[in-house]
């Protein structure tokens, strides 16, 4: 699904942010991505989104690798992703049904799908009570749950969460993966950068932790390795 190989990204002040990074996820997984503040997360993130480009090595996502893509196919593989937000940014003067509406209206489709695909989408983030509501009215994590909602509308097979719980209350932080995990249970691929080891350590899946623009650890090589060893 997603292969970095020998990547480094430096950005045009001469921050090296990523180093020589190699990585491998499969369809289907759910990965936690972790490290301070600076250690290179975002870039990871943004490289994948193609909203930078590398200075060397090559990233494929769903068969593609991203250097071969011209300007006008960005738009196409960023549909294919789904990506939520730590601020949620959601669009003040809408309903929650209009916000989640609105992602869907962008990649065209008819009012008849989105009447149908937004009250189901509502539903699963359990939001269908709010679908009147503007963003305003909501709690922090309910606004989240919209920002996830319109992640999701347009089925992705990749959701990308930049820190989805950097600003709710860290007990609903738990409902937001919850739901994330959910969603990864239905096939979807998950990729969400976190600060919050709490979450980290409950949810058990695969941590690829970035230090200072490389990756110092990662659980799928470690379990590789004990298999190795048994
Ligand atoms: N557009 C940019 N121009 C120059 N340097 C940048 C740019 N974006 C990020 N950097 C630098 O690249 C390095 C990695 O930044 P990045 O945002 O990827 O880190 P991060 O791990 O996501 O950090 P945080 O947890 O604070 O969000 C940092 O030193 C940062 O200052």
């Amino acid at each position: 699904m997603i292969e970095f190989q020998n990547v480094s990204k430096i950005y045009s002040n001469g921050t090296r942010a990523l180093k020589d990074v190699s990585l491998k996820v499969d369809k289907g997984e759910f990965v936690f991505i972790v490290g301070s503040s600076g250690a290179g997360k975002s870039t990871f993130l943004k490289l994948i989104m193609c909203e930078e480009r590398p200075n060397s090595g090559e990233i494929i996502v769903n068969g593609r690798e991203l250097s071969t893509l011209k300007k006008r196919e960005v738009p196409f593989i960023r549909r294919t992703m789904g990506i939520v937000f730590q601020d949620f940014r959601l669009i003040d003067t809408m309903t929650v049904f209009e916000n989640v509406a609105f992602a869907m209206h962008i990649v065209g489709a008819s009012n008849k799908e989105i009447r149908k695909r937004v009250p189901y989408i509502l539903g699963l983030v359990n939001l269908q009570n709010k679908a009147k509501c503007h963003p305003a009215e909501l709690s922090g994590g309910e606004q989240q749950r919209v920002g996830l909602a319109r992640a999701l509308v347009n089925n992705p097979k990749l959701i990308i969460a930049d820190e989805p719980t950097g600003n709710i209350d860290p007990a609903l932080s738990f409902e937001i993966v919850d739901l994330l995990n959910e969603i990864n249970r239905r096939g979807t691929t998950i990729l969400m950068v976190t600060h919050e080891h709490t979450l980290v350590k409950h949810f058990h899946k695969r941590v690829v932790e970035i230090h200072d623009g490389t990756i110092v650890a990662d659980t799928a090589s470690q379990k590789e390795e004990e298999r190795h060893e048994d």
